[in-house]
């Protein structure tokens, strides 16, 4: 049986993945314990985790360093890297949102937009025929309007709470997002024997 390579986001969707593993009952523990480790070997199951950036796991499953990957719809749609997304696990459930000061600058013939997804956010407004200015964030994204930076933003709303405690509300939905299961292309045809049975076996629990 050859080794089953996987990526998992470090981060908010750690803890579900993890979760997803030993649900269906592939020993974690090692992956629990509090150290600056990046790589494990969970023995039992023949597969090696590599823990990584959220941002970095679709590169890694593209160029088949790993076989599979658990990561955000957000970073795969900002990406489009060439890869299968096989599994809505259902969980890191959130949503791509237009949001502003309730008084918002609709109807402006340019927008000035604030987002950590440029692509996302371009693709969004040129299907709209909307001519936009992007203004590339790392994060705290809701401050740009606020500071005048920005018309809008494009960012995850969750709860919603960010917004609300910075005076901003949702204007338009884009797209709904929760973590999804990916494929390296090759493996799924070369290491199809080890890696459907995990496929199925998600699939089964997350249904
Ligand atoms: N409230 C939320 N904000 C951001 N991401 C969320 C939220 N809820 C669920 N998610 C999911 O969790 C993933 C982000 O988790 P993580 O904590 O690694 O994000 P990050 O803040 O983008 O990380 P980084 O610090 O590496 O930039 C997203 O890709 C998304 O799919
Ligand atoms: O709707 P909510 O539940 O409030 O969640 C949404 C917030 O969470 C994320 O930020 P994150 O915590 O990743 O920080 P960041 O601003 O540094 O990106 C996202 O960018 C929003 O700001």
């Amino acid at each position: 049986m050859e080794t089953i390579k996987m990526a998992i986001a470090k981060g908010r969707l750690a803890k579900y993945s993890i979760e997803l593993l030993e649900g269906i009952g592939i020993d974690c523990q090692v992956l629990k314990e509090d150290n600056r480790k990046l790589i494990f070997s969970l023995a039992s199951h023949n597969i090696e985790v590599i823990l990584l950036k959220a941002a970095d796991v679709p590169t890694y499953v593209e160029h088949g360093a790993v076989d599979m990957g658990i990561v955000g719809k957000d970073v795969l749609m900002e990406q489009e890297k060439q890869l299968y997304e096989v599994v809505d696990l259902k969980f890191g459930n959130c949503k791509f949102s237009v949001a502003g000061k309730p008084s918002n600058a609709n109807g402006k013939k340019h927008l000035r937009v604030a987002t950590k997804y440029p692509n996302v956010t371009k693709k969004y407004f040129t299907e709209k025929g909307q001519s936009v200015e992007i203004i590339r964030q790392e994060g705290s994204v809701e401050l740009a309007p606020l500071m005048g930076l920005s018309d809008v933003i494009v960012d995850i709303v969750e709860t919603g709470k960010t917004l609300k405690e910075n005076g901003l509300v949702v204007l338009e939905d884009i797209a709904s997002i929760s973590a999804r299961l990916v494929l390296n292309k090759v493996s799924f045809k070369t290491k199809k024997k080890e890696i459907s049975p995990i496929i199925d076996l998600i699939t089964e629990k997350v249904n």
